[in-house]
């Protein structure tokens, strides 16, 4: 495998992260990190990508600009922006060698949009399960405590589902980064990850917190729940089986049952997050460097499929408010007006014990 010429497109804190992890397992001949911001790629090819925070390494690396980008790979990774996907698609295309293979590891649900430039054989996806925090040029915070990371990093599968020596020889490059998983239900896997999304990233970005902030909140982890439940119900509508992630199945055990959420449900999500509280959403990570979020692509994605099937949503309404306005007033989202946004959806909403 190790003569394969892998592409990670997108070195920003999670891409920086796997690029490190890539290039130490084959060697920065075989692994190629492109970024379009010329001063992260000039750090990375000067000192290296150094990944802080739950570990500490530093790992030479070979980085360049879309522009300088020659020949062609195996194997690209996308870790941009869903909302560059119309300048970095085609490009990609031009750089994945005939028999390569894209991973689609964006937020949200972009694979339709992505199937109608790239042949399906070129294609398959996932989902990214760890976090990572920019700390400028060159340098990424690795926010998931160190064994969740190595336990579950990545979920990946087939467009169809199959288990093909195709997905194993991934599953095989990824593992080096950290455990990495087969999925034989793709959209459940994208959809489980937009409700952690949702609901985590989506706060996260709305109150100005990382994932522990919200956790330590009780208004937080209700909302937390409210808009997962409401992402359940509407990818249902939509037919989607939620995969389970890292073992977890949220659909069972986080679903609204009975006229409220339980104790046992509160405690039992905030116990399986812990390894995740360090966590800054991508979306807060965007709004602190004026970026333009994903919030259509994450908390909007629930609100339209929810409309379609004639939902309501409003907790996850009101997370697409907040962070609109604050990415339209380029402003940061104040953590007790978000609390006390949410607390007036939570009355009249009794805890079950
Ligand atoms: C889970 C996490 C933090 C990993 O990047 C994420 O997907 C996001 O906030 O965008």
């Amino acid at each position: 495998m190790s003569a394969k010429k892998i592409a990670i497109y997108g070195a920003g804190s999670i891409g920086t992260i796997t690029g490190a992890y890539l290039s130490q397992a084959y060697g920065k001949d075989h692994v190629t990190l492109i970024d379009a911001w010329q001063e992260n790629v000039d750090t990375l090819n000067e000192k290296g990508a150094h990944i802080i925070g739950a570990t500490d390494l530093t790992v030479p690396v070979h980085a360049v600009t879309p522009n300088d980008v020659d020949g062609q790979y195996d194997v690209i990774l996308l870790h941009t922006k869903q909302g560059f996907n119309g300048t970095v698609l085609p490009a990609i295309k031009k750089i994945l060698s005939p028999d390569g293979t894209l991973i689609s590891l964006q937020n949200g649900v972009p694979e339709r949009n992505i199937l109608k430039i790239f042949d399906a054989k070129n294609v398959i996806a996932g989902s990214v399960e760890f976090g990572g925090t920019g700390h400028g040029p060159g340098v990424s915070e690795l926010t998931t405590e160190f064994d969740a990371f190595k336990k579950s990093a990545f979920q990946i599968g087939e467009i169809d589902g199959k288990l093909t020596d195709r997905i194993e020889m991934i599953q095989e490059i990824l593992s080096n980064v950290g455990g990495t998983t087969i999925s034989d239900n793709l959209m459940g896997t994208k959809w489980t990850k937009l409700l952690i999304n949702a609901s985590f990233s989506g706060l996260s970005a709305a109150a100005n917190t990382t994932y522990g902030g919200i956790l330590a909140s009780d208004v937080g982890i209700k909302s937390a729940l409210h808009i997962i439940n409401e992402a359940l119900t509407a990818g249902h509508a939509d037919q989607i089986r939620f995969a389970p992630m890292n073992g977890v199945d949220f659909n069972q055990l986080f679903s609204l049952k009975g006229a409220d959420f339980t104790q046992k449900q509160i405690d039992y999500l905030r116990e399986i997050m812990k390894p995740w509280a360090s966590l800054k959403a991508s979306m807060l990570q965007d709004l602190e460097h004026h970026r333009k979020t994903e919030i259509n692509e994450i908390n909007g994605l629930i609100v339209e499929t929810a409309k379609e099937h004639q939902l309501t949503t409003p907790y996850n309404d009101l997370i697409v408010e907040i962070v609109t306005e604050a990415q339209d007033t380029d402003t940061l989202p104040n953590f007790d007006e978000t609390m006390i946004r949410f607390s007036k959806l939570l009355t009249n909403k009794p805890i079950l014990s």
